[in-house]
């Protein structure tokens, strides 16, 4: 068999998934490369790569799609990474910039505008450097790492997976392993076994000591806010996500 390309996020939530392949003999069926979401769902959609830890939105993008793994980038309270940041309250917000990096936050932001805000504001397409554009009455939804830069410096923070939970009282998944082929079983269960195995404890530790960073404590986003577990609650909260979103005008 040739070797499985996998694509993963580039940002600081998805090390913990990838720490285990280092010493996992999986990683020599595979070619690893990483970038930000948008960018992997692409590949994956466009078939440059063949698993990829992608946005969940774009499963109707895909004519075959195979979630693969017992792990995702999900939440089941705030995600603290992924946020609409404002100077204004909400029922002030006139304008909203969504993330060029993100597939998934940019739909649900869409949904809990329409259906949970209940706000109407115009939806802008950003460019890179468009945090810059966030002031007034003009928010943005900010992902990922450059979110932990926008909590700093806006006065409000409204994170997108507390809202989600509570218009639905389900968790919330992001970002799941997903190939758009099926892959050999033996393969996927090493990979599973790989991408789990940064998530025990001591490993979990040694990844926040590479990680040094002093925007957000990483112990407290990798074990109080993103929630890794591809649960069946989860489960749950993906599949009334894809339908809810189905309904978005
Ligand atoms: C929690 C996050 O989840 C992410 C959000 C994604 C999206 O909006 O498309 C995709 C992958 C994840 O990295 C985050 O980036 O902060």
């Amino acid at each position: 068999m040739d070797k499985v390309k996998v694509a993963a996020v580039s940002y600081l939530n998805t090390k913990p998934l990838l720490y285990g392949f280092r010493d996992h003999p999986v990683s020599g069926h595979m070619q690893l490369s990483v970038d930000f979401p948008s960018r992997i769902a692409q590949q994956l959609i466009d078939g440059t790569v063949d698993l990829g830890l992608v946005p969940v939105a774009i499963i109707p993008f895909l004519p075959e799609h195979y979630i693969i793994s017992d792990y995702c980038i999900g939440a089941e309270g705030p995600v603290a990474s992924v946020c609409l940041f404002s100077d204004v309250p909400l029922e002030e917000i006139r304008e909203v910039y969504l993330d060029y990096q993100s597939r998934t936050s940019v739909v649900l932001a869409r949904l809990l505008l329409q259906d949970f805000w209940k706000i109407t504001p115009a939806l802008l397409p950003a460019e890179p450097g468009y945090e810059e554009k966030i002031g007034g009455t003009t928010a943005g939804v900010v992902i990922g790492d450059r979110a932990f830069v926008q909590r700093k410096k806006r006065k409000y923070i409204y994170d997108l997976a507390e809202a989600w939970i509570n218009h639905t009282g389900l968790p919330f998944v992001f970002a799941a392993w997903i190939s758009n082929k099926a892959l050999p079983a033996h393969f996927e269960q090493a990979f599973n076994e790989a991408t789990g195995a940064g998530l025990q404890g001591p490993r979990l530790e040694k990844v926040i000591a590479e990680n040094p960073t002093d925007l957000f404590s990483l112990h407290d986003y990798y074990t109080r806010h993103i929630s890794f577990e591809l649960s069946v609650q989860k489960r749950r909260g993906l599949a009334h996500f894809l339908e809810s979103i189905k309904k978005l005008s």
